[in-house]
Order: structure tokens, then sequence, then C-alpha cells
């Protein structure tokens, strides 16, 4: 099929390399002319493990083409994929202005198309926004109908950041809601020779699903780090407790963050849970499970930092500030976090992280940096000369150009493990993990 896929992001550039390799006509929009002609030199708008040799591939081949001009991404479609990006406004609710200006270019060009066209939204939106907003807008600008001159549908993504490819490959379930079931069946159709369950559920059970999801994997990240919290006050090992719980076969319970490590973080869990209490609140409902999920998350940034501070040493060495291994995606890390706080504690901070470089970063991640802009001045691009500068060394992430350059570290140096990673042998440093 052929395809427009509206916000070359992280969700917008793995879907359109990946969509090609399923033998889909890609054509990326984003109102970034900097993405655009990224993608037109064959490169990968975003770092992400295996998407620039896909992007190359998929460019070389002119199964993927990038512009910013909506009407002609319209024309020369069937199905249009929404991917832009759904910020948090100030008091927790969705930031919807990417979704209506799309709305309201897609919907323009229509009215230059005189054939049947299909949208579907894959950015998160809260219950109702696609047919209360995106619809509408779409309907105004084009003079045309749902279900009558265009379709719509709502096709949550599930991938994570570091593993989106894996993810986009092997779903578990693919959700598409739509206003009647050809609709479904049709973006269904992209999907077709990819694993996993099938769905097509309402709407709005679709726009809600992937809140589920976030604050699921949110509540979980939390419960675990609560209970190492316990552990290690009582000298206890936080990853044991969690191991042999999680031996119970019977209630078949998914190890998945499930292990004691660092506070959440990125641009979807914490920006989704406060959109689902947001949403609560809006109904009057009370809802105190999730309302208490980012306090406890906060509460183990402020541990972090304690722990941290309680270990001699001016000079603190951070290897790694992307919220995860394998990405250049610096939105809400906690890490950030972290050294925010620490630099009100007398203390000498750089970070070394080579995916993380204000000459690399385009579009919101770069919009983060210059909003954050004591950080900048604590990037360094040489790891051997960080680690050797530093008293103290934070390992962020498992990322293995971290772990590896700990080799260099001395036996007067220590390592402090803020996930639980498992470091390997040959660090002389003296080493101390977050939970034990
Ligand atoms: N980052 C992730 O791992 C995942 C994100 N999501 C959801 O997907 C959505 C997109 O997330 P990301 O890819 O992280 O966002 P992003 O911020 O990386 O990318 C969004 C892109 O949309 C573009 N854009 C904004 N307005 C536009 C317009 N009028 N026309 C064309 N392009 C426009 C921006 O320039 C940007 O390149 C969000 O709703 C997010 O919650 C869902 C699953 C995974
Ligand atoms: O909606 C989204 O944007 C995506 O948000 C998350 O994906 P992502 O944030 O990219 O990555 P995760 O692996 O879920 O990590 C989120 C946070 O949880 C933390 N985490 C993850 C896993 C774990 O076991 N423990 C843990 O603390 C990570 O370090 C990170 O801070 C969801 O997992 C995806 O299903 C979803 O598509």
């Amino acid at each position: 099929m052929n395809v427009s896929i509206f916000g070359l992001g992280y969700v917008g550039t793995v879907c359109a390399a990946c969509f090609t390799e399923l033998g889909h006509q890609i054509i990326g929009v984003d109102k970034s002319i900097a993405k655009v002609d990224l993608i037109r030199e064959g490169r990968s708008p975003v770092i992400e493990p295996g998407i620039s040799d896909k992007v190359a591939h998929a460019v070389a081949t002119g199964q993927l083409t990038a512009t910013t001009d909506a009407t002609e991404a319209i024309v020369n479609s069937d199905i249009s994929m929404v991917c832009v990006g759904t910020p948090s406004s100030g008091n927790g609710n969705l930031d919807l202005t990417a979704i209506r200006e799309v709305a309201i270019e897609i919907g323009r060009g229509l009215r230059a198309k005189n054939a049947p066209h299909t949208v579907t939204i894959r950015s998160t939106v809260l219950p109702g926004t696609t047919r209360g907003t995106v619809g509408p807008l779409i309907e105004e600008a084009s003079g045309n109908k749902i279900g009558r001159d265009f379709d719509l549908a709502f096709n949550p993504e599930f991938l994570r950041e570091g593993s989106a490819i894996a993810d986009f490959n092997a779903p578990s379930k693919t959700v598409v809601g739509a206003f009647n079931q050809e609709t479904a069946d049709r973006v269904m159709a992209l999907y077709k020779d990819l694993p996993g369950a099938k769905i097509t559920p309402p709407v709005e059970t679709a726009e809600l699903v992937k809140y589920v999801d976030n604050s699921w994997h949110a509540l979980k990240v939390s419960f675990a780090n609560e209970i190492g919290t316990i552990a290690k006050t009582l000298g206890i090992d936080g990853r044991d407790v969690m191991n042999i719980f999680l031996q119970d076969t019977r209630l078949n319970i998914s190890p998945a963050y499930l292990r004691p490590g660092f506070a959440f973080g990125g641009s979807c869990l914490p920006k989704d849970v406060k959109a689902l209490k947001h949403l609560a609140h809006s109904r009057g409902l009370s809802t105190p499970v999730l309302e208490s999920i980012l306090p406890s998350n906060d509460m183990i940034m402020s541990r972090g930092a304690d722990w941290i501070l309680s270990h001699d040493g001016r000079r603190i060495a951070f290897l790694g500030i992307s919220f995860k291994a394998g990405t250049d995606d610096v939105r809400d890390s906690p890490f950030v976090e972290l050294v925010k706080s620490l630099r009100g504690e007398q203390r000498d901070i750089r970070i070394y992280d080579p995916n993380v470089q204000l000459s690399q970063l385009i579009g919101a991640n770069r919009e983060f940096l210059m909003r954050n802009p004591e950080l900048v001045g604590l990037l360094h691009d040489d790891v051997t000369a960080t680690i050797e500068w530093a008293d103290i060394i934070v390992l962020t992430t498992a990322d293995p150009r971290f772990v590896a350059a700990l080799k260099a570290t001395r036996p007067d140096q220590v390592v402090l493990e803020l996930s639980d990673i498992g470091l390997p042998r040959g660090v002389r440093a003296k080493v101390s993990g977050f939970h034990w």
C-alpha cells in the first residue's frame, strides 16, 4: 500500500523504515525541514539500534521518500498515519497542537484528492480525541464526511525505544480501533505479515488501552523500586527478593518492569500517567493508586541523589544521560533530573553520552537541551578523560560502551550502579549498587 507517515520522530521513522520492509511504499512528512532533508539523504533523524541501515536502504531503493508538503503526501497515498508528538501540557493534559495542525493539513490535502483515503492516528491520545477532535477538524478542513468520503481509525504504537525495530517486527498485539469494520480491516492489512494478536475494538477502547499499558509499566517499576528500597534498609538484596517472587509460576507474573532499578522516565511513561490522572480528575474520579505513581518515582529520584551524595568525592562523572541505553532521547530522562539536583550540592559534574551531542540533536531533544542550558556545558566527548577526572562514576544504563569503559577505573574511585545492570569482571574501582 502507499502510506504517508506524518511526524518523523521515534515512532514515525521506525514505522516508515519497517513498513518498507513489509512491502509498503512510504512518504514521510514532517514540518521540520532538517528531518525531511536527513531522510532524503538516507539518514535517520533519531538514534535507535539498527535504524540507520534500514533508512539508508529504504531511501536508496526508492521505497521511502520525504516531504514537508502534506497535500503532495495525501494525493500520493491511500492511508495516512499520524505519528506527531502529544507532549504534556502544564496541567498534565495533552498538548494537542501538533495533532490539530496535522488534522487540518490532512483535511486540506483531501480537498485536492478525489479518491478514498484512510487516516489512522498512531500518536497516543486520550479517549475521545480521535472522534471528538481529529475527525471534526479533518471534516471541516476538507469539506468531506467520515465514513462517506474518508475513513478514520486509531492504531496505538507499543514500541520501546532501544528495541523499537524488534518491537515493531514482533508485536504481541496490534490494535486498530475504527468507526467501521472495513476501515479496521484496511488498516490491519498493513500488518498482515506480522505475528501477534490482531484486535479491532471500538476507537475509544483502543485509545484507553495505550494508557493502560504505559501506566501499568510505570506502576510495576514503582512497586519494584519501593520493594527494593525497603529491602535495602533491611540489609536484604531486593533483586533476590523479586527474583524469588517472580518464580511463582501459578501466578504467571511477567518479570518485565519488576526488577528494582532507578526511577522510570522517557517521553512516554511520565506523560501518559499524568494524562490518565488528568482524565480521571476531569471526571471527578478518585484514583489513589494512579495518583501515587509519580510521587513514588520522585521519591526514588531523590533517594538516588542522597545515595550518590553519601559517597565521598567532589567530582562526579555520569556515564549516560539519555533515559535509556541505545537512544539519544533525553526528554524526561530521570538522569537529567538527578544531575540537576546534584548541581546545587557543590559537586562538579561531567557527563559522557556519545548519543547526546548538541551538534547532532534535532527536534524535541534539541529543544529540551536548549531549555536546560546548564546541562550542555557538562557534556564531554572523551570517555577516558572523563573517567580519569572523576572521584565517583555513576553508571546510568547498560550501554556496552559505558560498561567497557569502566575497565579503565582505579581502585581509589567508586562506581555507583543506578540500574540493576550487573557489571563484568575487571572493574578496578569499588562498585556499589543502588539496590544492593
Ligand atoms: N517515543 C516512543 O517510543 C513512542 C511514542 N509514542 C507516541 O507517539 C507519538 C510520537 O512520539 P515520538 O515519535 O516520540 O515524537 P517525536 O517528538 O520524536 O516526533 C514527532 C514529530 O512530529 C513532527 N511534527 C510536529 N508537527 C507536525 C506537523 N504539523 N506536520 C508534520 N510533522 C509534524 C515533529 O517535527 C517531530 O519530528 C506521541 O504521541 C507518543 O506518545 C507511542 C509509542 C512509542
Ligand atoms: O508509549 C510509548 O512511548 C512507549 O513507552 C514505553 O517505552 P519506552 O519509554 O520507549 O521504554 P521502556 O522500556 O518502557 O522504558 C520506560 C522507562 O521504564 C524504565 N524501565 C523499563 C523496564 C524495566 O524493567 N524497568 C524500568 O525501570 C526504563 O528505564 C525507562 O525509564 C512503553 O514500554 C512502550 O510500550 C510504549 O510504546
